[in-house]
Protein backbone atom coordinates (compact mmCIF):
# COMPACT_ATOMS: atom_id res chain seq x y z
CA UNK A 1 0.00 0.00 0.00
CA UNK A 2 2.74 2.45 1.25
CA UNK A 3 4.34 1.15 -2.25
CA UNK A 4 1.72 2.32 -4.26
CA UNK A 5 1.00 5.62 -2.69
CA UNK A 6 4.37 6.56 -3.08
CA UNK A 7 4.60 5.63 -7.01
CA UNK A 8 1.17 7.32 -7.30
CA UNK A 9 3.00 10.46 -6.09
CA UNK A 10 5.98 10.38 -7.77
CA UNK A 11 3.78 9.82 -11.12
CA UNK A 12 1.86 13.08 -10.19
CA UNK A 13 5.11 14.85 -9.61
CA UNK A 14 6.89 13.66 -12.47
CA UNK A 15 3.96 15.10 -14.47
CA UNK A 16 3.92 17.94 -12.23
CA UNK A 17 7.57 18.45 -13.36
CA UNK A 18 6.92 18.08 -16.70
CA UNK A 19 4.33 20.73 -16.97
CA UNK A 20 5.95 22.82 -14.45
CA UNK A 21 4.76 25.79 -16.42
CA UNK A 22 1.20 24.49 -17.24
CA UNK A 23 -0.74 26.11 -14.72
CA UNK A 24 -3.99 24.28 -14.64
CA UNK A 25 -1.92 20.95 -14.27
CA UNK A 26 0.01 22.23 -11.21
CA UNK A 27 -3.89 23.32 -9.86
CA UNK A 28 -4.62 19.60 -9.95
CA UNK A 29 -2.03 18.98 -7.65
CA UNK A 30 -2.62 21.73 -5.32
CA UNK A 31 -6.03 20.47 -5.34
CA UNK A 32 -4.88 17.53 -3.46
CA UNK A 33 -3.98 20.09 -0.52
CA UNK A 34 -5.83 21.21 2.05
CA UNK A 35 -7.88 24.75 1.04
CA UNK A 36 -5.31 27.56 0.76
CA UNK A 37 -6.18 31.70 1.06
CA UNK A 38 -3.27 33.82 0.04
CA UNK A 39 -4.94 36.15 2.95
CA UNK A 40 -5.50 34.01 5.75
CA UNK A 41 -2.60 34.11 7.79
CA UNK A 42 -2.79 37.80 7.53
CA UNK A 43 -6.11 38.33 9.33
CA UNK A 44 -5.15 41.36 11.90
CA UNK A 45 -6.56 41.36 15.29
CA UNK A 46 -8.32 44.58 14.71
CA UNK A 47 -10.11 43.77 11.27
CA UNK A 48 -13.14 42.79 13.29
CA UNK A 49 -15.66 42.05 10.52
CA UNK A 50 -13.60 39.19 9.69
CA UNK A 51 -13.63 37.42 12.56
CA UNK A 52 -17.09 35.51 13.58
CA UNK A 53 -16.32 34.06 16.54
CA UNK A 54 -19.53 34.30 19.01
CA UNK A 55 -17.36 35.33 21.83
CA UNK A 56 -15.57 38.25 20.38
CA UNK A 57 -16.85 41.45 22.06
CA UNK A 58 -16.61 44.69 20.06
CA UNK A 59 -14.25 47.26 20.73
CA UNK A 60 -16.55 49.38 22.56
CA UNK A 61 -18.40 46.98 24.51
CA UNK A 62 -18.83 49.04 27.61
CA UNK A 63 -20.11 46.46 29.86
CA UNK A 64 -16.66 45.08 29.88
CA UNK A 65 -14.80 44.62 33.08
CA UNK A 66 -12.28 42.95 31.85
CA UNK A 67 -8.22 43.79 33.16
CA UNK A 68 -6.45 45.20 30.01
CA UNK A 69 -8.19 48.42 28.00
CA UNK A 70 -6.22 50.18 25.33
CA UNK A 71 -4.81 52.73 28.21
CA UNK A 72 -3.53 50.27 30.16
CA UNK A 73 -1.43 48.56 27.28
CA UNK A 74 1.95 48.97 26.83
CA UNK A 75 2.15 52.76 24.32
CA UNK A 76 5.17 51.35 22.69
CA UNK A 77 2.61 48.73 21.00
CA UNK A 78 0.16 51.54 20.52
CA UNK A 79 2.51 53.95 18.48
CA UNK A 80 4.07 50.39 16.32
CA UNK A 81 2.33 51.00 13.09
CA UNK A 82 2.87 47.94 10.08
CA UNK A 83 1.25 49.86 6.63
CA UNK A 84 2.41 46.90 4.70
CA UNK A 85 -0.90 44.63 6.25
CA UNK A 86 -2.25 47.63 7.05
CA UNK A 87 -6.16 49.40 6.58
CA UNK A 88 -5.77 48.61 2.98
CA UNK A 89 -5.29 44.95 2.86
CA UNK A 90 -8.04 44.67 5.40
CA UNK A 91 -10.26 46.15 3.22
CA UNK A 92 -8.97 43.73 0.72
CA UNK A 93 -9.55 40.86 2.68
CA UNK A 94 -13.64 42.24 3.28
CA UNK A 95 -13.86 42.37 -0.49
CA UNK A 96 -12.58 38.70 -0.97
CA UNK A 97 -14.89 37.55 1.00
CA UNK A 98 -17.80 39.25 -0.44
CA UNK A 99 -16.47 38.19 -4.12
CA UNK A 100 -17.12 34.70 -2.47
CA UNK A 101 -20.63 35.02 -2.07
CA UNK A 102 -21.89 38.14 -4.71
CA UNK A 103 -19.13 38.00 -7.77
CA UNK A 104 -20.81 40.05 -9.20
CA UNK A 105 -20.12 42.65 -6.18
CA UNK A 106 -17.39 44.28 -7.63
CA UNK A 107 -16.06 45.40 -11.21
CA UNK A 108 -13.26 43.11 -11.14
CA UNK A 109 -13.46 39.19 -10.02
CA UNK A 110 -10.24 39.00 -7.69
CA UNK A 111 -8.54 40.69 -5.70
CA UNK A 112 -4.48 41.22 -6.49
CA UNK A 113 -2.39 40.66 -3.69
CA UNK A 114 0.57 43.70 -4.55
CA UNK A 115 1.26 44.94 -1.08
CA UNK A 116 3.82 42.06 -0.07
CA UNK A 117 6.50 40.41 -1.11
CA UNK A 118 5.52 37.32 -0.31
CA UNK A 119 6.24 35.33 -3.87
CA UNK A 120 4.73 31.92 -3.42
CA UNK A 121 1.45 33.16 -2.26
CA UNK A 122 1.38 34.70 -6.06
CA UNK A 123 2.27 31.65 -7.76
CA UNK A 124 5.97 31.43 -7.37
CA UNK A 125 7.44 27.55 -7.48
CA UNK A 126 10.45 26.72 -4.46
CA UNK A 127 13.23 25.30 -5.71
CA UNK A 128 13.27 21.58 -6.13
CA UNK A 129 16.26 20.73 -4.90
CA UNK A 130 15.66 22.80 -1.25
CA UNK A 131 12.53 21.48 -1.09
CA UNK A 132 13.62 17.39 -1.61
CA UNK A 133 16.35 18.20 0.61
CA UNK A 134 13.81 19.40 3.33
CA UNK A 135 11.56 16.51 2.69
CA UNK A 136 14.32 14.23 2.81
CA UNK A 137 15.43 15.20 6.18
CA UNK A 138 11.76 15.90 7.36
CA UNK A 139 10.75 12.25 6.87
CA UNK A 140 13.89 10.32 6.64
CA UNK A 141 11.95 6.81 5.68
CA UNK A 142 11.79 8.97 2.32
CA UNK A 143 15.90 8.02 2.30
CA UNK A 144 14.85 4.47 1.38
CA UNK A 145 15.62 4.68 -2.11
CA UNK A 146 13.95 1.11 -2.56
CA UNK A 147 10.69 3.02 -1.59
CA UNK A 148 11.24 6.30 -3.83
CA UNK A 149 12.12 4.64 -7.09
CA UNK A 150 14.14 7.47 -7.75
CA UNK A 151 11.66 10.42 -7.18
CA UNK A 152 14.94 12.14 -5.46
CA UNK A 153 17.97 13.75 -7.10
CA UNK A 154 21.39 12.22 -6.10
CA UNK A 155 22.64 15.26 -4.65
CA UNK A 156 19.59 16.11 -2.27
CA UNK A 157 19.69 12.67 -1.08
CA UNK A 158 23.49 12.95 -0.25
CA UNK A 159 23.15 16.64 0.99
CA UNK A 160 20.17 15.24 3.16
CA UNK A 161 22.30 12.64 4.70
CA UNK A 162 25.23 15.71 5.32
CA UNK A 163 22.66 17.83 7.30
CA UNK A 164 21.19 14.30 9.14
CA UNK A 165 24.67 13.70 10.47
CA UNK A 166 25.21 17.49 11.58
CA UNK A 167 21.89 16.83 13.57
CA UNK A 168 22.77 15.29 16.82
CA UNK A 169 20.40 11.94 16.59
CA UNK A 170 19.22 13.20 13.08
CA UNK A 171 16.12 14.42 15.44
CA UNK A 172 15.19 17.45 12.92
CA UNK A 173 12.16 18.00 15.82
CA UNK A 174 14.47 18.64 18.26
CA UNK A 175 15.69 21.75 19.71
CA UNK A 176 18.90 23.45 18.74
CA UNK A 177 21.83 25.38 19.74
CA UNK A 178 20.49 28.82 20.42
CA UNK A 179 22.85 30.59 17.59
CA UNK A 180 21.22 27.40 15.38
CA UNK A 181 22.56 24.00 14.27
CA UNK A 182 26.66 24.04 14.23
CA UNK A 183 27.08 22.03 10.92
CA UNK A 184 24.59 24.30 9.09
CA UNK A 185 26.38 27.70 10.40
CA UNK A 186 29.53 26.36 8.92
CA UNK A 187 28.04 25.79 5.61
CA UNK A 188 26.32 29.50 5.96
CA UNK A 189 29.97 30.38 6.86
CA UNK A 190 31.57 28.71 3.50
CA UNK A 191 28.69 30.58 1.71
CA UNK A 192 29.51 33.97 2.82
CA UNK A 193 33.56 33.49 2.44
CA UNK A 194 32.70 31.99 -1.62
CA UNK A 195 30.40 35.40 -2.05
CA UNK A 196 32.84 37.92 -0.41
CA UNK A 197 36.59 36.61 -0.75
CA UNK A 198 36.70 36.57 2.79
CA UNK A 199 36.90 34.68 5.77
CA UNK A 200 33.18 34.00 7.76
CA UNK A 201 33.13 32.35 11.19
CA UNK A 202 30.35 29.80 12.00
CA UNK A 203 30.16 31.62 15.51
CA UNK A 204 28.85 34.86 14.12
CA UNK A 205 26.03 33.34 12.52
CA UNK A 206 23.23 33.47 14.58
CA UNK A 207 19.88 31.98 12.68
CA UNK A 208 17.08 33.44 12.83
CA UNK A 209 12.86 33.05 11.54
CA UNK A 210 13.33 35.32 8.92
CA UNK A 211 15.79 38.32 9.44
CA UNK A 212 12.76 40.15 11.30
CA UNK A 213 13.52 38.85 15.01
CA UNK A 214 17.57 39.56 14.08
CA UNK A 215 16.52 42.86 13.95
CA UNK A 216 14.22 43.17 16.80
CA UNK A 217 16.60 41.54 18.38
CA UNK A 218 19.57 44.15 17.70
CA UNK A 219 17.05 46.87 18.32
CA UNK A 220 16.72 45.27 21.85
CA UNK A 221 20.26 45.42 22.18
CA UNK A 222 20.91 48.58 21.07
CA UNK A 223 17.76 50.65 22.27
CA UNK A 224 17.51 51.24 26.20
CA UNK A 225 14.95 54.87 26.02
CA UNK A 226 14.06 57.19 23.03
CA UNK A 227 17.11 58.65 24.08
CA UNK A 228 18.64 56.20 21.47
CA UNK A 229 18.53 56.99 18.09
CA UNK A 230 18.88 54.45 15.21
CA UNK A 231 19.64 56.60 11.51
CA UNK A 232 17.06 54.56 9.47
CA UNK A 233 16.08 55.23 5.28
CA UNK A 234 13.36 57.14 4.54
CA UNK A 235 11.12 55.70 2.61
CA UNK A 236 12.05 52.67 4.77
CA UNK A 237 10.72 49.12 5.44
CA UNK A 238 8.11 49.53 8.82
CA UNK A 239 9.77 46.76 10.38
CA UNK A 240 12.54 49.76 11.07
CA UNK A 241 9.93 52.16 12.63
CA UNK A 242 7.70 49.59 13.75
CA UNK A 243 10.82 47.85 15.76
CA UNK A 244 12.25 50.90 17.28
CA UNK A 245 8.49 52.41 18.41
CA UNK A 246 8.12 49.00 20.50
CA UNK A 247 11.59 48.85 21.79
CA UNK A 248 11.02 52.69 22.53
CA UNK A 249 14.12 54.56 20.80
CA UNK A 250 14.16 57.07 18.51
CA UNK A 251 13.92 56.68 14.53
CA UNK A 252 16.53 59.11 12.95
CA UNK A 253 15.48 59.61 9.63
CA UNK A 254 17.94 60.63 6.26
CA UNK A 255 16.23 60.70 3.52
CA UNK A 256 17.32 58.89 -0.11
CA UNK A 257 17.06 61.12 -2.91
CA UNK A 258 14.66 60.71 -5.36
CA UNK A 259 15.90 62.23 -8.42
CA UNK A 260 19.17 60.57 -8.21
CA UNK A 261 17.50 57.02 -8.56
CA UNK A 262 17.05 57.08 -4.43
CA UNK A 263 20.91 57.86 -4.27
CA UNK A 264 22.10 57.81 -0.41
CA UNK A 265 24.30 60.85 0.54
CA UNK A 266 26.53 61.20 2.75
CA UNK A 267 25.98 64.84 3.29
CA UNK A 268 22.70 64.01 4.22
CA UNK A 269 23.33 61.40 6.68
CA UNK A 270 25.93 64.00 8.48
CA UNK A 271 23.28 66.27 8.92
CA UNK A 272 20.62 64.28 10.49
CA UNK A 273 23.33 62.60 13.00
CA UNK A 274 23.65 66.69 13.77
CA UNK A 275 20.83 66.99 14.13
CA UNK A 276 19.83 64.36 15.99
CA UNK A 277 22.42 64.83 18.88
CA UNK A 278 21.45 68.58 19.25
CA UNK A 279 18.81 67.20 20.33
CA UNK A 280 20.21 64.97 22.91
CA UNK A 281 19.80 61.65 21.34
CA UNK A 282 22.52 59.03 21.59
CA UNK A 283 22.55 57.80 17.42
CA UNK A 284 23.83 54.10 17.97
CA UNK A 285 23.70 52.32 14.35
CA UNK A 286 23.25 53.05 10.76
CA UNK A 287 20.16 50.86 9.28
CA UNK A 288 20.86 50.28 5.36
CA UNK A 289 18.59 48.26 3.21
CA UNK A 290 20.70 47.17 -0.03
CA UNK A 291 18.86 46.08 -2.49
CA UNK A 292 16.61 48.80 -0.92
CA UNK A 293 12.68 48.19 0.00
CA UNK A 294 10.32 50.37 -0.52
CA UNK A 295 12.93 51.68 -3.56
CA UNK A 296 14.77 49.26 -4.89
CA UNK A 297 18.01 51.03 -5.51
CA UNK A 298 21.43 48.79 -5.14
CA UNK A 299 24.48 50.68 -4.16
CA UNK A 300 27.15 51.60 -5.71
CA UNK A 301 30.31 50.03 -4.17
CA UNK A 302 31.86 53.48 -3.73
CA UNK A 303 28.93 54.84 -1.92
CA UNK A 304 29.08 51.89 0.53
CA UNK A 305 32.75 52.31 1.24
CA UNK A 306 31.77 56.43 2.14
CA UNK A 307 28.94 54.48 4.33
CA UNK A 308 31.32 52.08 6.17
CA UNK A 309 33.81 55.02 6.46
CA UNK A 310 30.70 57.68 7.70
CA UNK A 311 30.07 54.73 10.38
CA UNK A 312 33.38 54.00 11.70
CA UNK A 313 34.40 57.60 12.06
CA UNK A 314 30.71 58.34 13.90
CA UNK A 315 31.37 54.91 16.08
CA UNK A 316 27.85 54.05 14.68
CA UNK A 317 27.12 50.15 14.11
CA UNK A 318 25.99 48.94 10.80
CA UNK A 319 22.54 47.09 10.61
CA UNK A 320 22.82 45.80 7.02
CA UNK A 321 19.58 44.51 5.67
CA UNK A 322 20.78 42.54 2.81
CA UNK A 323 17.45 39.85 2.56
CA UNK A 324 17.63 41.01 -0.95
CA UNK A 325 21.06 40.22 -1.92
CA UNK A 326 20.33 37.89 -4.90
CA UNK A 327 17.26 40.03 -6.23
CA UNK A 328 19.41 42.57 -8.77
CA UNK A 329 18.02 42.67 -12.58
CA UNK A 330 20.20 45.82 -14.51
CA UNK A 331 23.29 44.97 -15.79
CA UNK A 332 25.09 47.71 -14.57
CA UNK A 333 24.48 47.05 -10.75
CA UNK A 334 25.93 44.23 -8.96
CA UNK A 335 25.46 43.48 -4.73
CA UNK A 336 28.31 43.59 -2.38
CA UNK A 337 27.79 43.07 1.16
CA UNK A 338 28.92 45.62 3.64
CA UNK A 339 30.96 42.67 5.13
CA UNK A 340 32.77 42.81 1.65
CA UNK A 341 33.52 46.11 1.14
CA UNK A 342 34.28 46.62 4.43
CA UNK A 343 36.56 43.86 5.23
CA UNK A 344 38.20 45.30 1.13
CA UNK A 345 39.15 48.60 2.92
CA UNK A 346 41.19 47.15 5.60
CA UNK A 347 38.90 47.37 8.44
CA UNK A 348 38.52 44.22 10.35
CA UNK A 349 36.32 42.88 13.62
CA UNK A 350 37.97 45.64 15.77
CA UNK A 351 37.61 48.53 13.73
CA UNK A 352 33.52 47.98 12.71
CA UNK A 353 30.38 46.63 14.26
CA UNK A 354 28.38 44.81 11.61
CA UNK A 355 25.46 43.22 11.83
CA UNK A 356 24.08 41.47 8.18
CA UNK A 357 20.79 40.28 7.46
CA UNK A 358 19.82 37.53 5.16
CA UNK A 359 16.97 35.70 4.81
CA UNK A 360 15.15 32.55 2.98
CA UNK A 361 12.18 34.65 2.21
CA UNK A 362 13.31 36.97 -0.71
CA UNK A 363 15.74 36.04 -3.66
CA UNK A 364 14.64 33.53 -6.20
CA UNK A 365 13.73 30.85 -3.29
CA UNK A 366 10.79 32.97 -1.70
CA UNK A 367 10.55 31.10 0.89
CA UNK A 368 8.78 33.36 3.19
CA UNK A 369 6.65 30.74 5.42
CA UNK A 370 9.07 28.82 6.10
CA UNK A 371 10.90 31.83 8.56
CA UNK A 372 14.29 31.36 8.17
CA UNK A 373 17.38 33.61 7.73
CA UNK A 374 20.56 34.50 10.09
CA UNK A 375 22.44 37.40 11.30
CA UNK A 376 26.23 37.38 10.79
CA UNK A 377 27.45 39.74 13.70
CA UNK A 378 30.87 41.00 13.72
CA UNK A 379 32.75 43.44 15.26
CA UNK A 380 31.13 42.59 19.12
CA UNK A 381 33.36 42.18 22.15
CA UNK A 382 32.90 39.07 23.62
CA UNK A 383 30.97 40.30 26.40
CA UNK A 384 28.22 42.20 24.47
CA UNK A 385 28.46 38.80 21.68
CA UNK A 386 27.67 37.05 25.25
CA UNK A 387 24.36 38.86 26.21
CA UNK A 388 23.47 38.36 22.21
CA UNK A 389 23.51 34.93 22.57
CA UNK A 390 21.52 35.28 26.14
CA UNK A 391 19.04 37.24 24.35
CA UNK A 392 19.01 34.19 21.50
CA UNK A 393 18.79 31.59 24.12
CA UNK A 394 15.45 33.20 25.49
CA UNK A 395 13.91 32.21 22.58
CA UNK A 396 15.25 28.57 22.57
CA UNK A 397 16.22 28.43 19.22
CA UNK A 398 14.49 29.12 15.47
CA UNK A 399 12.73 26.49 13.94
CA UNK A 400 14.78 23.96 11.79
CA UNK A 401 13.16 23.62 8.61
CA UNK A 402 13.94 27.24 8.37
CA UNK A 403 17.64 26.08 9.04
CA UNK A 404 17.85 24.11 6.79
CA UNK A 405 16.54 26.38 4.29
CA UNK A 406 18.98 28.99 5.17
CA UNK A 407 22.15 26.93 4.75
CA UNK A 408 20.85 25.80 1.42
CA UNK A 409 20.31 29.05 0.09
CA UNK A 410 23.79 29.77 0.85
CA UNK A 411 24.76 26.76 -0.44
CA UNK A 412 23.09 25.63 -3.39
CA UNK A 413 24.04 23.00 -6.19
CA UNK A 414 26.92 23.27 -7.84
CA UNK A 415 28.26 22.38 -11.38
CA UNK A 416 28.27 18.90 -11.56
CA UNK A 417 25.57 18.04 -9.10
CA UNK A 418 23.00 16.08 -10.37
CA UNK A 419 20.26 18.76 -9.14
CA UNK A 420 22.62 21.66 -10.80
CA UNK A 421 21.16 22.23 -14.85
CA UNK A 422 17.24 22.28 -13.52
CA UNK A 423 18.29 24.50 -10.09
CA UNK A 424 19.93 26.91 -12.63
CA UNK A 425 17.00 26.58 -14.94
CA UNK A 426 14.65 27.28 -11.89
CA UNK A 427 16.74 30.31 -10.36
CA UNK A 428 17.30 32.13 -13.77
CA UNK A 429 13.62 31.51 -14.63
CA UNK A 430 12.83 33.20 -11.61
CA UNK A 431 14.70 36.20 -11.73
CA UNK A 432 14.86 36.91 -15.45
CA UNK A 433 10.99 36.64 -15.17
CA UNK A 434 11.20 39.19 -12.42
CA UNK A 435 13.45 42.02 -13.88
CA UNK A 436 10.80 41.34 -17.13
CA UNK A 437 7.70 42.23 -14.59
CA UNK A 438 9.67 44.97 -13.03
CA UNK A 439 10.54 46.64 -16.32
CA UNK A 440 7.30 46.23 -17.67
CA UNK A 441 5.38 47.87 -14.76
CA UNK A 442 7.71 50.79 -14.63
CA UNK A 443 7.16 51.72 -18.26
CA UNK A 444 3.43 51.41 -17.50
CA UNK A 445 3.71 53.09 -14.41
CA UNK A 446 5.77 56.45 -16.22
CA UNK A 447 2.78 56.27 -18.68
CA UNK A 448 0.47 57.53 -16.40
CA UNK A 449 -0.33 61.41 -15.92
CA UNK A 450 1.94 62.77 -13.53
CA UNK A 451 3.61 59.72 -12.27
CA UNK A 452 7.03 59.46 -12.74
CA UNK A 453 8.84 55.77 -11.34
CA UNK A 454 12.49 54.87 -10.72
CA UNK A 455 13.70 51.65 -12.12
CA UNK A 456 13.57 48.94 -9.67
CA UNK A 457 17.31 48.32 -9.98
CA UNK A 458 17.25 45.49 -7.39
CA UNK A 459 14.38 44.17 -4.69
CA UNK A 460 10.64 43.31 -5.67
CA UNK A 461 9.21 46.56 -5.54
CA UNK A 462 8.35 49.85 -7.82
CA UNK A 463 7.73 52.59 -5.47
CA UNK A 464 6.31 55.48 -8.28
CA UNK A 465 5.54 59.00 -6.88
CA UNK A 466 2.32 60.08 -8.26
CA UNK A 467 1.35 64.16 -8.42
CA UNK A 468 -1.82 63.86 -7.36
CA UNK A 469 -4.07 67.17 -7.75
CA UNK A 470 -5.33 69.33 -5.59
CA UNK A 471 -8.60 68.48 -5.95
CA UNK A 472 -7.85 64.86 -4.68
CA UNK A 473 -5.86 66.17 -1.97
CA UNK A 474 -9.02 68.02 -0.59
CA UNK A 475 -11.43 64.96 -1.28
CA UNK A 476 -9.06 62.67 0.91
CA UNK A 477 -8.72 65.34 3.08
CA UNK A 478 -12.81 65.31 3.64
CA UNK A 479 -12.61 61.61 4.01
CA UNK A 480 -10.32 62.01 6.29
CA UNK A 481 -7.21 60.13 4.64
CA UNK A 482 -4.14 60.11 3.62
CA UNK A 483 -4.03 61.31 0.37
CA UNK A 484 -1.75 58.46 -0.94
CA UNK A 485 -4.34 56.25 1.05
CA UNK A 486 -7.23 57.95 -0.15
CA UNK A 487 -5.68 57.10 -3.77
CA UNK A 488 -4.91 53.48 -2.79
CA UNK A 489 -8.53 52.92 -1.41
CA UNK A 490 -9.94 53.65 -4.83
CA UNK A 491 -7.43 51.86 -6.77
CA UNK A 492 -8.54 48.94 -4.66
CA UNK A 493 -12.44 49.15 -5.56
CA UNK A 494 -11.91 49.91 -9.18
CA UNK A 495 -9.73 46.94 -9.74
CA UNK A 496 -8.71 44.79 -7.24
CA UNK A 497 -5.03 45.48 -6.83
CA UNK A 498 -3.57 46.32 -3.38
CA UNK A 499 -0.84 48.32 -3.20
CA UNK A 500 0.60 50.47 0.07
CA UNK A 501 0.25 53.68 0.33
CA UNK A 502 3.97 55.79 0.39
CA UNK A 503 2.31 57.27 3.81
CA UNK A 504 3.20 53.62 5.64
CA UNK A 505 7.21 53.97 4.44
CA UNK A 506 7.08 58.03 5.34
CA UNK A 507 8.22 59.90 2.32
CA UNK A 508 9.42 63.55 1.85
CA UNK A 509 6.36 65.58 3.31
CA UNK A 510 4.00 66.59 0.35
CA UNK A 511 5.18 64.00 -1.62
CA UNK A 512 2.89 61.11 -2.63
CA UNK A 513 3.96 57.38 -3.60
CA UNK A 514 2.74 53.99 -3.39
CA UNK A 515 4.72 50.49 -3.07
CA UNK A 516 3.40 47.47 -5.69
CA UNK A 517 5.06 44.12 -5.85
CA UNK A 518 6.58 42.82 -9.15
CA UNK A 519 5.87 39.58 -7.68
CA UNK A 520 2.04 38.78 -9.91
CA UNK A 521 3.12 36.11 -12.63
CA UNK A 522 3.77 36.76 -16.20
CA UNK A 523 0.30 36.50 -17.35
CA UNK A 524 -1.06 38.60 -14.91
CA UNK A 525 0.86 41.49 -15.96
CA UNK A 526 -0.61 42.84 -19.02
CA UNK A 527 -4.47 43.29 -16.95
CA UNK A 528 -2.76 44.80 -14.06
CA UNK A 529 -1.26 47.14 -16.58
CA UNK A 530 -4.96 47.87 -18.48
CA UNK A 531 -6.60 48.13 -15.28
CA UNK A 532 -4.10 50.66 -13.59
CA UNK A 533 -3.75 52.09 -16.73
CA UNK A 534 -8.01 52.67 -16.85
CA UNK A 535 -8.56 53.55 -13.17
CA UNK A 536 -5.25 56.17 -13.28
CA UNK A 537 -6.80 58.20 -15.99
CA UNK A 538 -10.61 57.68 -14.64
CA UNK A 539 -8.98 59.10 -11.83
CA UNK A 540 -7.38 62.30 -13.33
CA UNK A 541 -10.72 63.03 -15.18
CA UNK A 542 -12.14 62.95 -11.95
CA UNK A 543 -9.73 65.24 -9.85
CA UNK A 544 -7.66 66.76 -12.20
CA UNK A 545 -7.13 70.51 -10.89
C1 LIG B 1 14.06 44.90 3.75
C2 LIG B 1 13.44 43.76 4.48
N1 LIG B 1 14.03 43.30 5.58
C3 LIG B 1 13.53 42.30 6.29
C4 LIG B 1 12.35 41.69 5.91
C5 LIG B 1 11.83 40.62 6.79
O1 LIG B 1 11.54 39.46 6.19
P1 LIG B 1 11.68 38.05 6.92
O2 LIG B 1 11.45 38.24 8.37
O3 LIG B 1 10.62 37.24 6.27
O4 LIG B 1 13.05 37.59 6.62
C6 LIG B 1 11.68 42.13 4.77
C7 LIG B 1 10.40 41.56 4.37
O5 LIG B 1 9.73 41.99 3.47
C8 LIG B 1 12.25 43.20 4.04
O6 LIG B 1 11.66 43.67 2.94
Amino acid sequence: MRRFVIGQAKNLIDQTRRQHHHHHKNLRLLSLLPPFSAASDSIPVSSSRLLSSSSEMSASDSSSSLPVTLDSINPKVLKCEYAVRGEIVNIAQRLQEELKTNKDAYPFDEIIYCNIGNPQSLGQQPITFFREVLALCSHTALLDESATHGLFSADSIERAWKILDQIPGKATGAYSHSQGIKGLRDAIAAGIEARDGFPADPNDIFMTDGASPGVHMMMQLLISSEKDGILCPIPQYPLYSASIALHGGSLVPYYLDEASGWGLEISELKKQLEDARSKGITVRALAVINPGNPTGQVLAEENQRDIVDFCKQEGLVILADEVYQENVYVPDKKFHSFKKVARSMGYGEKDISLVSFQSISKGYYGECGKRGGYMEVTGFTSDVREQIYKVASVNLCSNISGQILASLVMSPPKPGDDSYDSYIAEKEGILSSLAKRAKTLEEALNKLEGVTCNRAEGAMYLFPCIKLPQKAIAAAEAAKTVPDAFYCKRLLNATGIVVVPGSGFRQVPGTWHFRCTILPQEDKIPAIVNRLTEFHKSFMDEYRD
